[in-house]
């Protein structure tokens, strides 16, 4: 597929409003992706790479912009680029803008003179070269790869680009878009109830299906109510989202949907080394959790960071022969964290402990705390001085010492275990790792679950965790199989958007940082998913709760994530999450989001959070509302 045709289709999912109708061209797409499947998929996503794959294309945003500018001509610097873009706002209409390189010019033709298209793939094969790019002057290869791609593409091709090279697509498809597309597309002709979804007929370039279309002022594209539902069924989308559960890797999923239908997907299977995306919790007490089950598991909430490990030990057979196959034989151990980034590096006496203790294949899922010389636990960002660490690994393995705590088990000697339940889970996690299983007790009154959970406190820990033990494991979820109950105010994690600088002492640092919500589009779908295209909106300005040297090494992280800058205000690219406390949530014309936080009070920063997990208007609302 050519990418102007790509950019062109995107841009016309830009301007759908309606949600079907959004499913309806991204299944069109998908249909005519044809070879190029997996990569549209993935770019729609606004990744290069699939969720459980660690790399990154390693771009960042000056790194973007430097690349426009130089493809923009020799008239233009990255102030200039800079300029546009705090006055427009966002990269992709900045990149398109200008008149890059060989729009018009000579370099749109090769020397033949023949049409020197850009199609998707040379588009992935040059990011992916980016991405492999690797010591001393990879920045200036980088750029330099990068302005030569710019300098091919037509503004609309730019756009795209741009926001591809950030991770910013911003075309309102999130990941239950592409799962409902992907059924729409390849599954629904399975069904017994109708047709394919037929996409609908071109209207300017945006979808109209049978309704009445209409365009609004800010150029989107309004479907009103129309008789043409979407033909895929609810057990269509089921099945894509059960292959997404196991595999985690959209592109893949769609193309066997679309070349092996329901059974193919069917046929997926945990695979040890491919991380999965981590069940999460929703806040709950003990009498909701007796209201909603019978009887609660209960266990000790660890404050440190989420591990998932894989382990397939080399004596325990071949390496897999097949992905799909369970591997039974020399994997890892691997360590993920809740974002599926790989952390085994970090994290050596894990590793160590999970070779000398495990002799079987498994997937576990748990928790690493850091402990003081007694063994007990420490606050959580202790943990978070080893987590993403890359250079100093001894020392400060040394310095901070950690245990692991495991609290499920989604595989195990050849047998996935998703779809049991979490007793039968927990018993196969004795059986796995008997010392390193954290305790779960079954309790279906009050007083046990409270005199649990004052145990817990006492310990150190940061409260309990309350599970239906019926319940099976569902990634990605924030549903309400799991409750964690904690005695403190729930403090909010929110993306830092912007700063000021300091006064005094203080004027060669942020003094003040401005902390926003994410307004998704599917914001109250209430289940977890991560939203690629995340708007954000400020809640407040932090400026207490920070040491004079924690502000200097903020200001060395946030300098070069400086978007643009009014005397002494400054607009960051959002890409870090602060965890905020504050006294109360009021309700206030201030800021963005119609809230503003009372007291709010640096706590730390969130550095196994993304911006896409950072907490969105909808929750801050609620907690509003329970105030
Ligand atoms: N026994 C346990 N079972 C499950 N999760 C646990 C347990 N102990 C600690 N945790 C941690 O608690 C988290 C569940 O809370 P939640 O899903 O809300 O994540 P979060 O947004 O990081 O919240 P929080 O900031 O409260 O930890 C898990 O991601 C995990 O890291």
């Amino acid at each position: 597929m050519e990418f102007a045709t790509f950019a062109t289709r995107a841009e016309a999912i830009e301007r759908t409003e309606a949600d079907h109708a959004t499913t309806w061209i991204v299944a069109d797409l998908l249909a005519d992706a044809d070879e190029d499947l997996e990569t549209v998929v993935r770019f729609l996503l606004g990744r290069v790479f699939p969720a459980h794959e660690t790399c990154t294309i390693d771009v960042g945003p000056a790194l973007c912009r430097e690349a426009i500018a130089k493809a923009a001509g020799p008239n233009v610097d990255t102030a200039d680029v800079e300029d546009r873009l705090a006055d427009r706002g966002e990269i992709g209409a900045v990149a398109a803008s200008y008149d890059l390189g060989g729009q018009r010019g000579l370099a749109a033709f090769s020397t033949d003179g023949a049409d020197a298209t850009v199609a998707v793939a040379d588009v992935d094969d040059t990011l992916r070269e980016i991405a492999a790019v690797e010591g001393d002057g990879s920045e200036g290869t980088k750029l330099d790869t990068l302005f030569g791609l710019f300098n091919r593409l037509d503004p609309p091709e730019a756009t795209i680009l741009a926001r591809l090279v950030l991770g910013e697509m911003r075309l309102g498809v999130g990941e239950g878009t592409i799962r409902d597309a992907i059924a729409e597309a390849f599954l629904a002709t399975e069904s017994e109830s109708g047709s394919a979804g037929e996409a609908p007929d071109d209207v300017d370039g945006a979808a109209s299906g049978d309704g009445e279309a209409e365009a609004t002022e800010d150029g989107k594209v309004v479907v009103r109510e129309s008789d043409d539902v979407l033909a895929a069924t609810d057990a269509d989308v089921a099945a894509v989202e059960r292959a997404l559960q196991v595999t985690n890797d959209y592109g893949r999923v769609a193309t066997i949907a679309r070349d092996r239908g329901r059974s193919g997907l069917a046929e997926q299977r945990l695979v040890v080394g491919r991380p999965v995306q981590a069940m999460l919790a929703q806040a709950g007490t003990a009498a909701d959790a007796l209201e909603e089950w019978d009887r609660a598991a209960v266990e000790t909430k660890f404050d440190g960071a989420r591990v998932q490990v894989h382990y397939a030990p080399p004596a325990n057979g071949d390496p897999p022969t097949d992905e799909n196959t369970p591997s039974n034989g020399d994997v890892g151990p691997k360590l993920y964290s809740r974002n599926m980034d790989d952390v085994t590096e970090p994290l050596p006496e894990v590793v160590e402990l999970i070779e000398d203790r495990v002799d079987v294949p498994v997937i576990l899922d748990g928790e690493v705390v850091a402990v003081d010389a007694d063994g007990d636990p420490l606050p959580f960002q202790e943990v978070l001085r080893r987590f993403r660490r890359k250079h100093d690994v001894d020392r400060m393995r040394e310095e901070v010492d950690l245990r692991f705590h495991a609290f499920d088990c989604l595989h195990h000697d050849g047998t996935d275990l998703l779809d049991t339940s979490l007793a039968t889970r927990h018993d196969r996690l004795r059986e796995a790792v008997p010392d390193l299983a954290a305790t779960l007790t079954l309790a279906d009154d009050v007083e046990t679950i409270e005199a649990i959970e004052r145990r817990a406190l006492e310990a150190g820990h940061e409260g309990i965790m309350l599970k239906d033990p019926e319940s099976p494991y569902t990634p990605g979820d924030r549903g309400r199989n799991w409750l964690k109950r904690k005695p403190d105010v729930e403090t909010l994690d929110l993306v830092v958007t912007g700063g000021e600088w300091g006064e005094g002492r203080r004027a060669s640092l942020f003094g003040t940082f401005e902390v926003s919500v994410r307004v998704d589009r599917d914001d109250d779908d209430g289940n977890g998913t991560t939203h690629t295209d995340p708007r954000l909106e400020p809640v407040g300005k932090v400026a207490t709760g920070i040491t004079d040297e924690r502000l200097a090494s903020l200001t060395d992280r946030f300098d070069p994530l400086v978007r643009s800058e009014e005397g002494t205000t400054v607009a960051f690219d959002p890409q870090v999450v602060f965890e905020v406390g504050y006294e109360e949530i009021q309700r206030s014309p201030t800021y963005g989001s119609g809230y503003a936080l009372r007291f709010p009070r640096f706590v730390g920063v969130r550095e196994d959070k993304d911006v896409g997990d950072a907490d969105t208007l909808a929750r801050l609302e609620r907690f509003a509302d329970a105030q």
